[in-house]
């Protein structure tokens, strides 16, 4: 099992791509603008979306997906692409995206009975399984109602954990403490002299996630920093490893590929 970095960044620029990661060939995690570097052949075989909250970094490849893929999915005798989340992110997607006035609602289109997206809504503690994988739902802290995803093959001990945008966060790791940990991909959007704007916006700064990462002990899996915002990686970078230089937190890249069998 493995999950394809396409994209990772906190906003758009040039080489910057927001968040999306793909977890082998038909499942993506989060839908933002790196969606848009895969062919088409690699888009029509995703069947599963899951969608960590509402906002647009996040979700604006579920609408161009449904549609880009419509005619190959049907050649292929494919059913719907089921875009899994919470309710109140389903909620938005629909009344805010799928309206007919911002993008059709292919919930209902190209016809009622062949729509090209399916809504299936998550709670916070649920374990879906997925093609032989279990996903485990977890609490974020952001602005508006969000999760984050825990994933492991069936047969595995340990799991992989993807934060989604969130600020502190005492909840998740209350969630973490009954799972044995492979790596944590966890966000960081602002440097330090953005401190009071990243806890209004629900992220971190290197201040709140040091605290944050005395949760886990140095060297016990690897850390993967995500959704910087582009022109802070430096800044980042350098103000997290002075706070907590045991933990060697990595930063993501778009293009990278984490192994999730063997990632020990
Ligand atoms: N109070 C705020 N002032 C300025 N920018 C904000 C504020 N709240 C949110 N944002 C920005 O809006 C962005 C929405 O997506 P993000 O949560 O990734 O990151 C957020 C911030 O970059």
């Amino acid at each position: 099992m493995s999950l394809r970095v396409l994209g990772c960044s906190g906003a758009i620029a040039a080489g910057c791509r927001t968040t999306a990661f793909l977890l082998d060939e038909r499942v993506l995690v989060d839908a933002g603008t790196g969606l848009g570097d895969l062919p088409l052949e690699a888009l029509s075989r995703i069947d599963h979306v899951l969608l960590s909250h509402s906002h647009l970094d996040h979700i604006l490849g579920v609408p161009l997906l449904a549609d880009a893929t419509l005619r190959q999915r049907r050649a292929l005798g494919l059913g719907p692409i089921v875009v899994h989340a919470l309710p109140a992110t389903l909620q938005a997607l629909q009344a805010h995206v799928l309206n007919d006035v911002i993008w059709p609602d292919f919930t209902r289109l190209p016809s009622a009975e062949q729509a090209a997206l399916q809504l299936s809504p998550l709670s916070i503690g649920q374990t879906l399984s997925l093609d032989g994988r279990q996903i485990r739902v977890l609490p974020a802290a952001h602005t508006v109602p969000a999760c984050g995803f825990a994933v492991r093959a069936r047969d595995a001990e340990r799991w992989t954990v993807y934060t989604g945008d969130t600020g502190p966060n005492p909840a998740l790791w209350d969630s973490l403490r009954a799972l044995p940990l492979a790596q944590l991909i966890i966000e960081v959007a602002f440097g330090d002299d953005e401190a009071a704007l990243a806890a209004r916006a629900g992220h971190h700064c290197p201040e709140s996630l040091a605290a944050e990462l005395l949760h886990c002990t140095p060297g016990a899996f690897p850390i993967w920093l995500t959704h910087l915002k582009p022109g802070e990686h430096e800044a980042i970078a350098a103000q997290l490893a002075a706070r907590l230089p045991a933990h060697r937190a990595r930063l993501l890249s778009a293009g990278q590929t984490l192994s999730l069998d063997d990632a020990d």
